[in-house]
């Protein structure tokens, strides 16, 4: 925002030293003409948000000198504008220019002597002010046409400028009106709300402040509406807000805003007019942002038009199929993995989940096998290629990691959701490409939320069979929905659920750990340290001592990717950010003053450190989510951008990232518990204090624990373990198993009864001991809590052995 105090730099442009593409952020050096600060060179270097510059073209530049601590003073601008003409005869000159076509000198004249040396602002901002001069239509339009192209979008950046929005913000709101721009904020700033990503309530209720704008305003009602039920959804998960907690949230946000008393029945006029204008769907009390209702709708009508369109296969077939299928594999499929093949293979739909261990994968081979038995498919990806004749089977799932995962245990080649639909940018409002028929297979389902999942429908072939592969007692996704539990819990889609652990490893003591905290229960053996698992009690300010010296240990035993700190938090002494750069320093130090390093924000980067990417860029094939190591580290003065840049490798997909591009990734030593899921690491090393004890969930820890492929390592208090296994998942409210019921209705399939299961007899001894007898005393927490290196002692060396 412009301040009183602020000084003036006019010049010409010499050149356009760097501009950030994606915002208006430029770099210029200038050439001064008239100036207000003391500066001995006859250039200087401005840096802002502008429109289009234009090299030699004179602007006057608003703002104040900063010192850089890298580049030394420059002129920071916070405003600027375009040197138009100030005297009649120029102003004559220019509007009677070529850039006018049309207009003559007399025209000129006559605009100039009715409308001033301000007359081009007095056109930019009310056009009607031409009619007046008896211009005809044709001439007027040229007029405001050329000026608004010469001029106009400078005029939305400093009115942009003025409002205070950053250059990503002017950008974006630029990119969404154009020149309307302004317009569009003066009559009803609110609409940024819905319309542009990163603008709320609060801010756009401080310009329409500024605009005059009263706080019964039913804009301003409407406006804080519908920013309500956007925070709550994007804040909850859920796919709806209840009446009474979207009106008292409304009425607190729109009175805090302000200080100012609002009345209700002004809150409930406007939802009513939102509901009418099919803004928001009110389903009773319940009231639904329309595209979540509508992707919901969306999700069953599709499922239902998948279920109704089948032929089913011969089972007599199938069964001969699959008994060929175990020989060649050597399995014998119990009860219930033979049986969700069977549904798999007769079913255009079907859902498998099961915790580790139980033959999620095991099932998927056996179904692909069978499938391409009946179908009379080669497996073998040699005789395919990409272009021409892909693969026939089609694997994918949410992240890049857990993709190559499905490719490591299948076999067979696996994308992300994001690279099989061809979807470049995120999933709300994307037309994807259509997908052939045959069998497509989505694994890590509970990752996948209400949008994605519609449009995966939504570029399903008619005749295509797909099956939904996941763990329902993971985390949700971070968008919005719980779409594979409800899914699963609507009972009228064919699934099955296994629950028998297979995983015949006598020494694992990790699988029936997750199994146990999944069931509530935590095992006896939790504190006494196991051949693959360890918990070091300490008290939160020993958990980083206790956490750098698992990794010292741990260092150089396994590979720098495979070691994974995990945590509910960002902040306080065990959280993510405190663990990351404790982690670094022992695993990629600063080994001399020599080792390149650069700064940002809190962090510092050096090669070989390993970074998580922090949103999905589907155009370049990295996902939130991704781990990363930076490979090369380019300075602003060798770097073609003129800005620092760092590359950074994802599993062979190298990316350069600018230092405006910085924060799309951060240190990933340690990282949350969500970012972590559909990928594994060979040790996890997981801090819970009772810190967190807000976060604390059986889902999240089950999901930490099930990250941990050969080593896990809990630290700190044993009572947040405890309560962690105790505190269910909040359900998210959704409106998708009341509208798949609805869409089923009569012709509902009751899930396929599974023959009995006896769980967990693979590792019966341990898991005997394991239920329900753990007991946590006061005094273990305590003498124990003394000692950082508790535990340690007793650790046996193959614990921190590759296998
Ligand atoms: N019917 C079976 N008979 C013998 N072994 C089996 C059977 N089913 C699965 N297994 C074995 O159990 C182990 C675990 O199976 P699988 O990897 O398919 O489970 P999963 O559910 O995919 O596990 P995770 O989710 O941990 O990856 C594998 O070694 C597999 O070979």
């Amino acid at each position: 925002m412009a301040t009183l105090e602020q000084d003036t730099v006019t010049g010409r442009i010499k050149s356009i030293f760097f501009q950030n593409p994606t915002n208006f952020y430029k770099i210029l050096l200038v050439e001064i003409t008239a100036t207000t600060i003391t500066w001995p060179e006859a250039e200087i270097v401005v840096t802002g948000s502008f429109g289009d510059i234009k090299e030699d073209g004179v602007y006057t530049f608003v703002g104040h000198v900063i010192n850089h601590p890298k580049y030394g003073n420059q002129f920071q601008a916070d405003n600027y504008s375009v040197e138009k003409p100030t005297t009649k005869q120029g102003l004559v000159q220019y509007l009677s220019s070529d850039k006018f076509p049309g207009i003559g000198e007399k025209t000129a004249e006559r605009i100039v002597d009715s409308l001033g040396v301000g007359a081009i602002d007095k056109i930019l901002k009310e056009p009607k002010v031409l009619r007046q001069l008896g211009l005809n239509a044709a001439k007027t339009t040229t007029l405001v046409e050329n000026l608004k192209a010469n001029l106009g979008m400078e005029q939305v950046i400093i009115g942009l400028n003025d409002y205070g929005f950053s250059s990503n913000l002017a950008a974006k709101i630029y990119q969404q009106y154009q020149t309307d721009a302004l317009d569009v904020i003066e009559e009803n700033p609110y609409r940024l709300i819905g319309d542009i990503d990163g603008i709320g309530f609060k801010r756009a209720d401080a310009i329409a402040a500024k605009l005059n704008i009263t706080p019964d305003d039913p804009m301003r009602i409407s406006g804080a509406l519908i920013d309500t039920l956007q925070q709550q959804t994007d804040g909850t998960g859920d796919t709806y807000c209840q009446l009474d907690t979207l009106v008292k949230q409304t009425i607190n946000l729109l009175e805090s805003a302000r200080n100012i008393a609002i009345d209700p029945n002004l809150v409930a006029d406007s939802l009513i007019q939102l509901g009418k204008s099919n803004q928001v769907i009110a389903d009773g009390k319940r009231i639904f942002p329309k595209r979540l209702f509508d992707a919901e709708n969306n999700i069953a009508a599709r499922l239902k038009r998948l279920m109704t369109d089948a032929e089913a296969p011969d089972e007599a077939a199938i069964k001969k199929a699959l008994k060929t299928v175990e020989k060649e594999i050597g399995i014998d499929y119990d009860p219930v993995q033979r049986d969700a093949i069977l549904t798999a293979i007769k079913e255009p739909f079907f859902m498998l989940t099961g915790g580790p261990g139980t033959g999620k994968t095991t099932v998927i081979n056996g179904i692909v096998r069978v499938y391409a038995a009946l179908n009379d498919l080669s497996l073998d990806i040699n005789k395919y290629n990409d272009e021409t004749k892909p693969f026939p089977i089609m694997l994918a799932a949410p992240t890049g990691r857990a993709s190559k995962r499905m490719t490591e245990t299948t076999g067979l080649p696996a994308s992300t959701i994001h690279r099989l639909l061809g979807l470049s940018v995120d999933t709300q409002d994307f037309e994807p490409k259509e997908l052939p028929d045959g069998l497509l297979i989505v694994d890590e389902m509970s990752m996948v939320d209400t949008y994605l999942f519609r449009t995966l429908l939504n570029s399903l072939h008619a005749d295509i069979k797909l099956i939904l592969v996941g763990d329902k007692d993971q985390l949700p996704s971070v968008g919005p929905g719980q779409v594979f539990a409800d899914l699963l819990s609507s009972h009228v889609l064919p699934s099955q659920e296994l629950t028998h652990i297979h995983r015949q490893d006598a020494t694992s003591s990790i699988i029936p750990l997750a199994h146990a905290i999944n069931r509530g229960e935590l095992p006896a053996d939790l504190l006494k340290p196991q051949a693959d698992r360890s918990f070091f009690v300490c008290p939160p300010e020993q958990i980083q001592s206790v956490v750098a010296q698992v990794i010292q240990k741990a260092q150089g035993k396994f590979a720098p990717l495979a070691i994974q700190i995990l945590a509910p938090m960002y902040r306080g002494t065990a959280g993510i950010d405190a663990l990351n750069p404790l982690a670094q320093s022992i695993l990629n130090p600063k080994k001399s003053e020599r080792t390149k390093e650069v700064e940002s924000g809190d962090q510092k980067y050096r090669i070989g450190d390993k970074v998580l990417q922090l949103v999905n860029n589907p155009e370049q094939n990295v996902f939130n989510g991704e781990i990363g190591v930076i490979q090369g580290i380019t300075p602003a003065k060798q770097a073609e951008s003129k800005t620092d840049e760092l590359t950074i490798d994802f599993d062979g997909n190298e990316l350069t990232y600018k230092r405006s591009d910085w924060q799309k990734f951060t240190l990933a030593y340690a990282t949350s518990i969500h970012k972590a899921q559909g990928s594994e690491f060979d040790l996890v090393i997981l801090p819970l204090t009772l810190q967190s004890r807000r976060m604390l969930r059986r889902n999240l820890i089950y999901t930490a624990i099930t990250r941990a492929k050969d080593f896990l390592i809990l630290v700190g208090d044993p009572r947040a373990f405890e309560l962690a296994v105790t505190q269910m998942a909040d359900n998210r409210q959704t409106g998708l198993v009341e509208k798949l019921q609805e869409a089923f209705g009569d012709h509902s399939v009751t899930p396929p009864v599974a023959p009995k299961q006896t769980p967990e007899t693979a590792s019966e001894p341990e898991v005997e001991e394991a239920k329900g007898s753990y007991q946590l005393t006061p005094e273990l927490v305590q003498t124990q809590a003394i000692d950082p290196m508790i535990g340690m002692a007793d650790l046996t060396p193959a614990a921190f052995m590759p296998k």
